[in-house]
C-alpha cells in the first residue's frame, strides 16, 4: 500500500538523522523537503526565528498548537531549560504517530505531551488536566482560521500572563488576516512582524510575535 508523506519523512529521520541527537532531526526533516517533498514543516529560515524567539523568552511551559510531524515541537523542545515543558495539540491521528516517533527519535519525550485532539476542545481543559497555571509562550500553526478563536479562548480561559508570548507561523501564506487584525490593533497586544519566506520556497511569509499586555 501507498505510504503518506509524513511516513516517508519519518523515514528520512530515521535514515539520516542521528538517535537522540535534535537537530540532526530538523536537518534530516528539512534536507527531505529541499531535496524530496514540500511539506508544511515552519522550515529552517522561519525557524531560524523561533529559535531565536525561544532563546530569548526562555519558557517554563510552552503550548504549540497543529504538532503535525513534530519539526518544531522537536526544534522548540531542544532550546527548553531542564524542567520546560512543551504540550503540542494534533487532531490528526496519523500525523500524531509520525510525530511521536520522530520526537522519541531525537530523545525528547520527556520535555514534550503531545495531546490528541482539537484546540477548542482542549484549552478550556488545559489547567485541570495538564495543571498548567499560564503558558509563556505558545505557537500557533494549526488551521489557519482557528488562530483567533483559539487566541480568545486562551484569554478566556486564563491561560496567558502579562508578557506571554505568542508566535503565529504563516501570518502571510496561507494568511490569518482576523487574527493579524486583532493582535495588531488590540490595546492587549504589541505585536512585531518578523518577515521571511514560505518554508522550502521564495514565496513571502512571516512570523507575528505578540506580547499580552495583561
Ligand atoms: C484544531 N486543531 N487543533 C490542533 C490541530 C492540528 C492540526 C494539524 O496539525 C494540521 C493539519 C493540516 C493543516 C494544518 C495547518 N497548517 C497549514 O495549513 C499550513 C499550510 C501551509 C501551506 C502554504 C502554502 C501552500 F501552497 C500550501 C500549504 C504552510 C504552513 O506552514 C502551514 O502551517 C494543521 C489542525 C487543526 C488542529
Ligand atoms: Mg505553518
Amino acid at each position: 500500500t501507498q505510504s503518506t508523506r509524513p511516513q516517508r519523512m519519518l523515514a528520512a529521520v530515521q535514515k539520516n538523522a542521528t538517535r537522540g541527537d535534535p537537530r540532526s532531526v530538523v536537518k534530516a526533516i528539512d534536507q527531505f523537503c529541499r531535496q524530496k517533498e514540500w511539506a508544511m514543516n515552519v522550515g529552517d529560515e522561519k525557524g531560524c526565528i523561533l529559535d531565536s524567539v525561544v532563546s530569548e523568552v526562555n519558557p517554563a511551559t510552552v503550548l504549540e498548537l497543529g504538532t503535525y510531524c513534530g519539526y518544531s515541537t522537536v526544534r522548540i523542545a531542544s532550546l527548553l531549560p531542564p524542567h520546560a515543558k512543551l504540550i503540542t495539540l494534533e487532531f490528526n491521528p496519523d500525523n500524531a504517530v509520525i510525530a511521536r516517533q520522530v520526537i522519541a527519535w531525537a530523545g525528547l519525550e520527556d520535555k514534550i505531551q503531545l495531546v490528541e485532539g482539537a484546540s477548542g476542545d482542549w484549552i478550556p481543559k488545559m489547567k485541570e488536566e495538564f495543571g498548567v497555571k499560564t503558558f509563556d509562550l505558545v505557537f500557533l500553526d494549526h488551521w489557519k482560521d482557528r488562530y483567533l478563536p483559539d487566541t480568545k479562548l486562551m484569554e478566556e480561559c486564563g491561560l496567558l500572563r502579562k508578557g506571554s508570548i505568542l508566535l503565529a507561523d504563516n501570518v502571510i501564506c496561507p494568511g490569518t488576516p482576523d487574527y493579524l487584525e486583532y493582535v495588531r490593533n488590540s490595546p492587549r497586544y504589541k505585536s512585531q512582524y518578523f518577515k521571511s519566506h514560505l518554508e522550502y520556497t521564495k514565496v513571502e511569509d512571516g512570523l507575528e510575535k505578540s506580547v499580552f499586555l495583561g
